[in-house]
């Protein structure tokens, strides 16, 4: 592992990384990796996920294609010194913010959207102009594969590399120093992570998980709800970062909500769920019983059903759920749906911000001040009014948790600024010591007074007030002069 990120950061220290015509060419050949191997990649996601390839193509492969044509069409922009204001007695001088590249950047993914997870961060970081190496998860094996074989084909083989494996690679990965680690995954092992990059003092980016809560309110169109939380609850089994977790509502609504969403689901996946080629299975055995152990003891309402040898468990909603109970304790990350009654919208708010910070947050409601109150009084990585999951959609939003869901975000440019520094450049000329006497020693109340002058007047203004300036700070130089000589 020592070797392999050493020969990285050897390849990044070359500067070949850096123009952007290198870093666009390398998006282009990811494009053509994504075009030319569609059916390959289709198939391995599809495997992982007992998935339809219509499924794969739009839960994973668009999301890929929209985030590298907005890099191809926004690099040169996003990568561009950016001017910044001046103050009086830096208005002379060149001042701008440049990104750059930070270095060997480790990106690890998680199982639930294999391809996503892993591609995304690493368009971003190419983008960026760093060296990567991507571990993608070993529970989503096909996909892991498939990614270890294409990306050394298509991209600079000593700035890019997949390793594979699982805790004891990671672990071993975990050892070395990077500039930047993005996580993708369980809150626990994000712990882990961070613990490790601590060492060499690397920040992180960490894409957790957590109880994403679903507010009905009274005043809502049900029907148009209820599709649209089905849709975001059992697309991909439940196994969705940001699904919404559980429902919160007034006792009255629940019933009608159960009746909704059983309906939805008629409609979706027809009579016999099991056939329908858009329903998926839980990753593996140990997910398996450990959502079938959350069913214990509680009010199924609709589904229930489960099938080990498969990995089936139907869509299921769970009634007057008790908020201690053990599957409002955990993320469930898997197609059941428990619905809690509160009195009203202010419950519903205590409620949220009793718990950990989620990574997504619902309400529904024809009424826009609920809404926003919702959003003003708790704190979550992102919100959607009146729908589920769309805000990932959306790559001007940045992607990320806060507190317990994770740090940091990613997305369009927000993943360009996570792999970049802001690096802060002023350039002076070599004239203009008269000024620059103010703050070298000795000090005195009357330097203070003009440095207080210079300093504290920020100049964010047209041409004309521009002039106005310049005029006022030859003025004051040449008075500043005369007083010192
Ligand atoms: N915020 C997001 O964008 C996002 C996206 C997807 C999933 N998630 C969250 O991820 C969780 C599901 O993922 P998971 O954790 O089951 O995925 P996982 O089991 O695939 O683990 C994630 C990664 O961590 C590595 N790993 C596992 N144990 C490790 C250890 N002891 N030391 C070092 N590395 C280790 C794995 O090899 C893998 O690459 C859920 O909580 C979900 O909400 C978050
Ligand atoms: C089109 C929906 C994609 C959702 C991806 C969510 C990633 C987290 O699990």
């Amino acid at each position: 592992m020592e070797r392999q990120v050493q020969r990285l950061r050897q390849a990044f220290r070359s500067g070949r990384s850096r123009p952007l015509s290198f870093r666009l060419q390398q998006l282009e050949a990811l494009r053509r990796m994504v075009q030319e191997c569609e059916k390959d990649i289709l198939a391995s996601i599809a495997a992982d996920l007992s998935k339809s390839e219509l499924n794969a193509y739009s839960h994973e492969v668009i999301t890929i294609l929209g985030e590298i044509d907005f890099m191809l069409e926004n690099l040169s922009e996003l990568a561009s010194a950016k001017p910044v204001k001046k103050n009086l007695l830096t208005m002379m001088d060149e001042a701008y913010v440049q990104p750059e590249p930070l270095g060997v950047v480790l990106i690890i993914g998680a199982w639930n959207y294999p391809f996503v997870l892993i591609m995304q961060p690493l368009v971003g970081a190419i983008a960026a102009g760093n060296a990567v190496i991507v571990k993608p998860s070993e529970l989503s094996e096909n996909t892991a594969k498939i990614l270890a074989k294409l990306l050394p084909q298509y991209l600079d083989q000593d700035l890019y590399a997949v390793v594979n494996g699982g805790v004891t690679e990671t672990t071993e990965l975990l050892k070395q120093r990077f500039d930047h680690i993005l996580y993708t995954g369980n809150t626990a092992v994000g712990k882990i992570v961070m613990e490790a990059a601590s060492k060499h003092l690397t920040p992180v980016t960490l894409e957790l998980g957590g109880k994403s809560p679903c507010y009905i309110d009274r005043n809502c169109d049900l029907d148009v709800a209820c599709r649209r939380i089905t849709w975001g609850k059992y697309m991909n089994c439940g196994q969705t970062c940001i699904a919404p977790d559980y429902i919160l509502c007034e006792a009255s609504l629940q019933d009608q909500i159960v009746q909704k969403i059983k309906d939805t689901v008629k409609d979706f996946y027809g009579e016999n769920i099991k056939e329908s080629p858009d329903y998926e299975r839980i990753i593996n055995l140990r997910h398996f019983k450990r959502l079938q152990s959350l069913l214990e003891g509680q009010k199924i309402a609709f589904g229930g059903e489960t099938d080990e040898v498969t990995r089936y468990i139907a869509p299921t909603i769970l009634t007057d759920v008790d908020p201690n109970s053990k599957v409002m304790q955990e993320e469930i990350f898997g197609p059941i749906l428990p619905i809690v009654s509160v009195k009203n919208v202010d419950e519903a708010i205590e409620f949220i911000n009793d718990r950990e910070k989620p990574l997504a947050l619902y309400v529904f409601s024809h009424n826009n001040k609920l809404i926003k109150r919702v959003i003003n009084e708790t704190s979550s990585g992102g919100v959607t009014g009146n729908d589920v999951i769309m805000h990932f959609t959306v790559n001007s939003l940045p992607f990320g948790g806060v507190g317990a869901s994770g740090m940091g975000a990613y997305h369009g440019k927000y993943s360009f600024d996570t792999f970049s520094h802001q690096r802060p450049c002023l350039l002076k000329g070599l004239t203009g010591e008269s000024v620059n006497k103010l703050r070298y020693p000795p000090n005195s109340q009357s330097k203070l007074s003009w440095a207080k002058f210079f300093l504290l007047k920020r100049l964010s203004v047209g041409k004309l007030s521009m002039l106005l300036l310049m005029a006022l700070v030859v003025v004051a130089a040449v008075t500043v002069k005369a007083y010192l000589s």
